[in-house]
């Protein structure tokens, strides 16, 4: 790895800490609350097809310097987009103004919001058709041999809740826009990059994609664009508005109500089952012994004690968790691939055509190193076995509250939560299994489970602390079983 291409300070007439409102501000922003110094910002480079045609939009790496205990460096990616006069609509996104040498003073904003300075981004893509198009100062636009891109396609941002920024361009493409970026390749643009020459049709095809590189050699994956989902709704939706089907049927059974959502379950179990499949054909799958059965079980008793410094509620449960992770550490192997990593019900989308899985960068708070690993496919139908669980506790939750005093329905949406979770992850499990899981599978699923669910304690105690009993009682129901 280079030294740090953002060990100092590069624009000069740039005051740093004009970041520093605007970061606490974002959704994107993954160290929110933590005390940080913005000790670094390099500009990166102009992006080519605004140049003489549009405003001035200037990429920037800003690192931070976090002042806490556990300390350490990100990196953030933060286009500019500069007009030398205030634009009014872009208050929301602004970042500081200041005198630049070639512009005099500028006021200067989040280019994402604007649609003028995301149209120079299509345009930068739809010149690199043939060939990759590199900006004057080291942005490269790379673009996969086989779709047309519709050069009039109007920009707008992306509003839903995001650990990046995405753009739609027209009803044709999507363009994410990385924001935490280390140097190397970002496993979003390669896997794509993989099924969409492989001809799969459970993902949005890739499009093409934008690099840096670094002085030295090193390069930098920031931004990625894709076939536009146009008929997609989110699978979480779909999955809560099933549980509120079921919830307003006082009578019914899951499996009686309109809403019933096992065959989508099993459909997803299905495409999981594909999309694993493709990428053992391309990437190769290896059966690795013991020791890697031990290691895996030593990473979840490593973050299990992680996790109790932050939720020290999980304490009573700590042994039970630490009894499944020993299962794990008795098995004579595990079989391991690229997968997913981060899945859940809110990384599949609903098409006409079927379901399709998004967002495949892993989880957002491990380094790249981490993402890069091949882990096993368990860990993926863990992941969508939790997000099963979460639906109906999260409208049950927004149940509970309206009926506060009333134990005995209480009592009952939570059995009736537990029936649709119960019969979604079986419908899923079944599928992606073809049947049921092997003993040994049945080992890493548990333990994968339960990994997540502790992850999940973290996750909801540092975002959304109201939701930390749902992962909680998971876990307390792994230790009781
Ligand atoms: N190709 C696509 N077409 C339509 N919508 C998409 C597409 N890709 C992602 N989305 C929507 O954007 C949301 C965020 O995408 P995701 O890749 O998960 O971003 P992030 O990495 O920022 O979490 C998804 O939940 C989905 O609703
Ligand atoms: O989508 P991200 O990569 O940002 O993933 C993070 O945020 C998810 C929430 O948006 C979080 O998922 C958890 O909540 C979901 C409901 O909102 C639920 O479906 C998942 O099962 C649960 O894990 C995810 O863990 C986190 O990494």
């Amino acid at each position: 790895m280079s030294e740090n291409p953002l060990d100092r300070p590069t624009v000069d007439h740039l005051d740093p800490q004009v970041f520093v409102d605007y970061l606490e501000k974002t959704r994107w922003f993954g160290g929110k609350g933590r005390p940080f110094e913005v000790t670094g910002v390099r500009r990166i480079g102009q992006v080519p097809g605004c140049v003489d045609v549009g405003p001035t939009v200037a990429d920037h790496l800003v690192e931070l310097t976090y002042r806490d205990a556990e300390g350490g460096r990100e990196t953030y990616q933060v286009p500019l987009v500069l007009y030398t006069e205030a634009e009014s609509r872009l208050d929301h996104a602004f970042i500081g103004w200041w005198e630049e040498p070639d512009l005099g003073w500028v006021h200067a904003y989040d280019a994402l919001h604007d649609r003028e300075a995301m149209a120079c981004w299509l345009r930068s893509f739809v010149a690199a058709s043939d060939s990759p198009v590199a900006g004057a100062t080291g942005l490269t636009f790379h673009r996969l041999p086989g779709h047309d891109l519709d050069p009039e396609g109007v920009a707008s941002l992306f509003t839903g809740e995001q650990s990046n920024s995405s753009v739609l361009f027209g009803e044709d493409s999507i363009m994410k826009l990385f924001r935490k970026v280390t140097a190397g390749p970002n496993p979003d643009i390669t896997v794509h990059d993989a099924l969409t020459r492989a001809g799969s049709t459970d993902i949005a095809a890739l499009y093409g994609w934008m690099t840096w590189t670094d002085h030295a050699g090193e390069e930098y994956h920031l931004a990625m664009l894709q076939q536009f989902l146009r008929t997609a709704t989110d699978g979480w939706d779909l999955a809560l508005a099933s549980v509120r089907d079921l919830f307003a049927e006082a009578d019914l059974h899951a499996h009686e109500v309109g809403g019933d959502f096992a065959g989508e379950s099993e459909r997803l179990g299905w495409t999981l089952r594909d999309v694993h499949a493709l990428l053992r054909e391309h990437f190769g799958v290896e059966r690795r012994g013991p020791e890697a059965a031990r290691a895996l079980a030593d990473g979840m008793r490593a973050r299990l004690d992680a996790a109790l410094e932050v939720v020290p509620e999980l304490a009573p449960h700590a042994d039970a968790l630490r009894a499944t992770y020993d299962a794990v550490a008795a098995l004579d192997g595990v079989d391991v691939q690229h997968v997913h990593g981060d899945l859940h019900l809110g990384q599949t989308l609903r098409t006409a055509k079927g379901w399709k899985i998004v967002d495949f960068e892993g989880e957002p708070a491990k380094p790249l190193a981490e993402r890069l690993e091949l882990d096993s496919p368990w860990r993926d139908v863990a992941g969508m076995l939790r997000s099963f669980d979460y639906a109906p506790r999260v409208v049950e939750k927004q149940s509970v509250d309206l009926s506060e005093d009333d134990a005995e329905a209480a009592a009952q949406l939570a059995y009736r939560a537990e029936e649709w979770a119960h019969r979604n992850r079986n419908h899923f499990l079944t599928a992606y299994a073809d049947g049921e899981p092997t003993a040994d599978e049945q080992v890493l699923l548990a333990a994968y489970v339960a990994d997540k669910a502790v992850y999940e304690t973290v996750y909801e105690t540092r975002n959304r602390p109201g939701w930390v009993s749902i992962p909680l009682e998971a876990v307390a129901r792994i230790g009781a079983a």
